[in-house]
């Protein structure tokens, strides 16, 4: 693709089409993690059940395990005749008119199928009486009722959240296949920056894009690395970026890519790598760049707009999603809500708008867009849940309309 031809903005959808296949054609490659590192991880195969869970009929409280019939059939009393304790030796089957003090966990002796709670139980020299009819079964935690043995636990794909982890180490199982995250390089270009902690210079800004993209990629489970911020000289940009290039999975810079003078970066990537899009119709956004590294190195190169609204909206709309494809991610949950107030655009673009959710009385979901839409408004990214998006061509959107949003 030529500067040129790849100077005229493409569809979203296009776009995402894009993302989606070369993250298809660069999924990672699988690695075996023991438990605790695999926190955040996405899943490799499926996950079936080696044993059941519960493995064994147990107590789900304390007190005495009997036999229903025998509450029914005798004067209320019953023999205590053991104790079965979690974790300790079985304790004998109680026989008929007998029961066993049982505590929560505990595996039910032979011959028992309830359990009278403690608290509705009068013991008196060596003897049980019940307060109030537990009914049959009653407290019984069923061998098999949560995990039968062989049944599908987990998908690849998957996330590993901490509630999967604690099902697979149910399990005994140690040790999971998931997906090797990508490593990630993250640079900022542009003299005007300077660091928060140091005095700025007449025109110059505090570079806060960097905290942002760090701070989107960790939420994702990432290690990302910061380059320094690079100054708008070709040749610095150029022997970066080939470094990185050559060490990372993905590149991800922010600024200098749109149409300055001083934008070095789609020369750059037009000469040394292999341009997939440069510029999509979206709002804020526009001038985002995809690239593989071609002589720069094997990492992939997502060049985003420096604006730092653009930032996140590129990040949310395209660099999530590449990032998910990389890792061979399943699809994420799809959330809408309707427009609290009526928005206009001014623009035929897809527009990603900063939102605020709240709940009505009826349960639904509901979005406010912040009027503050410019691509410069970090104040109203930073109390924003969502983005919301309003899709190329439809341009009025009266309130109530059905939105789709992008947690943010
Ligand atoms: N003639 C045109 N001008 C612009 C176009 C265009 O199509 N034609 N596109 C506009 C759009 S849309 C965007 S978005 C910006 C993107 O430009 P760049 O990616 O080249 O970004 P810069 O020019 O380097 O910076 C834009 C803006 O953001 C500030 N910035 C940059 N980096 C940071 C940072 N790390 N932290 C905080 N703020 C940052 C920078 O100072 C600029 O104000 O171009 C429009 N122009
Ligand atoms: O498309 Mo740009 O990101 O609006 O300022």
């Amino acid at each position: 693709m030529t500067r040129d031809s790849a100077s005229t903005p493409i569809d979203f959808s296009l776009a995402r089409g894009i993302i989606e296949r070369v993250a298809r054609e660069r999924r990672l490659p699988n690695e075996t993690l023991a438990l605790a590192r695999a926190h955040g991880r996405v899943l490799a195969g499926e996950v079936r059940a080696r044993i059941a869970v519960p493995g064994f009929d147990n107590s789900a409280m304390d007190g005495f395990a009997l036999r229903h019939a025998d509450l029914a059939a005798g004067d209320g009393w019953l023999d205590l005749r053991g104790e079965q304790f979690a974790g300790g030796p079985a304790a004998p089957p109680p026989g008929p008119g007998g029961c066993v003090r049982i505590t929560t966990g505990a595996p039910l002796p032979e011959g028992t199928d309830t359990v009278l709670i403690k608290e509705q139980a009068e013991v008196v020299d060596g003897r049980v009486r019940a307060l109030a009819d537990p009914g049959p079964g009653r407290h019984v935690r069923r061998r098999g009722e949560d995990v039968e043995e062989g049944a599908l636990l987990a998908t690849a794909g998957q996330r590993l959240t901490p509630a999967r982890l604690a099902l697979l180490a149910a399990q005994g199982i140690e040790a999971v296949e998931v997906v090797r995250p990508p490593t990630v390089a993250v640079f900022c270009t542009g003299d005007e920056l300077v660091e928060p902690g140091m005095p700025l210079g007449p025109g110059q800004i505090y570079n806060s894009n960097r905290e942002l993209l760090m701070g989107l990629l960790r939420a994702e489970g990432l290690e990302p690395v910061a380059w320094p911020t690079l100054p708008d000289d070709p040749a610095v940009v150029e022997s970066a970026l080939r470094h990185a290039g050559e060490a990372f999975d993905l590149v991800l810079t922010c600024g200098g890519v749109s149409a300055g003078e001083k934008d070095p970066l789609p020369e750059l990537l037009h000469r040394r790598g292999r341009v997939h899009f440069w510029k999509v119709r979206m709002r804020p956004g526009m001038p985002v760049l995809l690239a593989d590294g071609g002589t720069l190195g094997p990492a992939l190169f997502l060049c985003l707009p420096g604006n730092p609204v653009s930032v996140l909206a590129t990040f949310v709309a395209l660099a999530r999603p590449l990032l998910d494809g990389l890792q061979g991610r399943g699809p994420r949950a799809a959330w809408r809500a309707r427009l609290s107030a009526p928005w206009d655009k001014r623009h035929e673009r897809r527009e990603f708008l900063r939102g605020r959710l709240s709940c009505d009385a009826e349960a639904a979901l509901r979005v406010e867009p912040d009027p503050a839409d410019g691509s410069h408004r970090m104040r109203a990214a930073a109390d924003a849940d969502v983005l919301i998006v309003l899709p190329e061509g439809v341009r009025s959107y009266p309130a109530g309309s059905v939105v789709e949003v992008l947690p943010c």
